[in-house]
């Protein structure tokens, strides 16, 4: 049964297009989805409007049996259940770190609050860090603080607007490969919001697409990367290189084999050196520029390159 129902949701702001056209989705208890989506597609007014704190046009979200009403409906806004968590961490910078995760439980007795605080603490290897200050800790900890903070409450729902883009690579992978263990541990159902589809496909196997304010396409990074439902959705995972005789058909640099004769014949233009293979942008016959990936790096600048292609892997629209 689904437990985070989202029914036809439609917003426009003010005066503008769309922000949400038709939206909606369903998300099992427990379940980590990532949301994709470029700038400006409406994943932040999609959360808002989740967490109770955006108004819409019309359409309803559920979380089990209980509708969420909007900040005009209900005297104060958001819902305790469901937590938003942005890429700014918003922390109390002169409260230490577990000041800071115990806030939303100012109203709890003392004896659970300390319990709690522990307990977060923990899960989140933040022990050693409870007395410091925002500002001595990394950017990545300073995150999981407020994750911390979003958890004290027990939600049912959290929602990750972009949580992590401030970090750098090496701190985003490890935090993400640890907080994904925490979220499965505790059951929380998670939206994780990002426009990198590396970080979404760390987090999670279940991929939502969205374009211009409409669910463009859902499902397994495999499904979508094999049969993706327009040029949008499969540039997400890779360059696509024209095949110019053919109208709208693509072949991405991936299913291309390089040889020294036979196939259709370019140039080597340039040679960007990448972790697992060499990136070539070769200029072909016709004038067009492809990139391809020579995987074993035998090709120079200026050489000669062949390239063939299963047309099983050509994608058109
Ligand atoms: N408070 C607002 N008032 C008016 N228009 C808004 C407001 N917030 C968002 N919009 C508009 O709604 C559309 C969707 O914006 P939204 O921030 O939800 O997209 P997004 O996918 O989260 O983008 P980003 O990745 O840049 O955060 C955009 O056209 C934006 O300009």
């Amino acid at each position: 049964m689904s437990y985070l129902k989202i029914e036809s949701i439609q917003k426009t702001y003010q005066n503008d297009k769309p922000a949400i056209v038709d939206f909606s989705l369903e998300i099992p208890k427990g379940q980590i989805i990532s949301l994709i989506g470029e700038s400006g597609s409406g994943k932040s007014t999609l959360l808002r409007i989740i967490a109770g704190l955006e108004s819409k046009n019309s359409g309803e979200v559920f979380l089990g049996e209980e509708k969420i009403l909007t900040p005009k409906e209900k005297l104060v806004p958001g819902y305790d259940e469901i937590q938003l968590v942005f890429q700014e961490y918003h922390l109390y910078p002169n409260s230490t770190v577990e000041e800071n995760i115990g806030r939303p439980l100012i109203q709890y007795d003392k004896a659970y609050k300390k319990k709690r605080i522990d307990e977060l603490l923990k899960l989140l290897g933040l022990d050693a860090f409870s007395t410091k200050l925002p500002r001595q800790l990394s950017g990545g900890q300073q995150q999981k603080v407020a994750i911390g903070r979003a958890l004290s409450l027990e939600p049912q729902v959290i929602l990750l607007d972009e949580p992590f883009s401030s970090l750098d690579t090496i701190q985003r992978r490890e935090l993400i490969v640890e907080l994904k263990t925490i979220f499965k541990q505790l059951e929380v159902t998670v939206i994780f919001v990002t426009h990198d589809l590396d970080d979404a496909l760390q987090m999670t196997d279940s991929l939502v697409l969205m374009h211009k304010g409409k669910l463009l396409q859902k499902g397994s990074p495999e499904s979508i990367f094999e049969k993706p439902k327009n040029l949008y959705a499969a540039k997400l995972f890779s360059h696509l290189n024209i095949v110019s005789e053919k109208p709208r058909t693509y072949i991405r640099p991936s299913d291309i084999q390089l040889f020294k004769s036979v196939g259709l014949a370019g140039k080597v233009l340039e040679k960007q050196y990448l972790v697992h293979y060499n990136q070539l942008n070769v200029r072909l016959e016709n004038g067009a520029e492809w990139l391809v990936e020579d995987k074993k790096r035998m090709f120079e600048l200026g050489e000669k390159v062949c390239l063939r292609w299963d047309e099983k892997k050509e994608i058109s629209f």
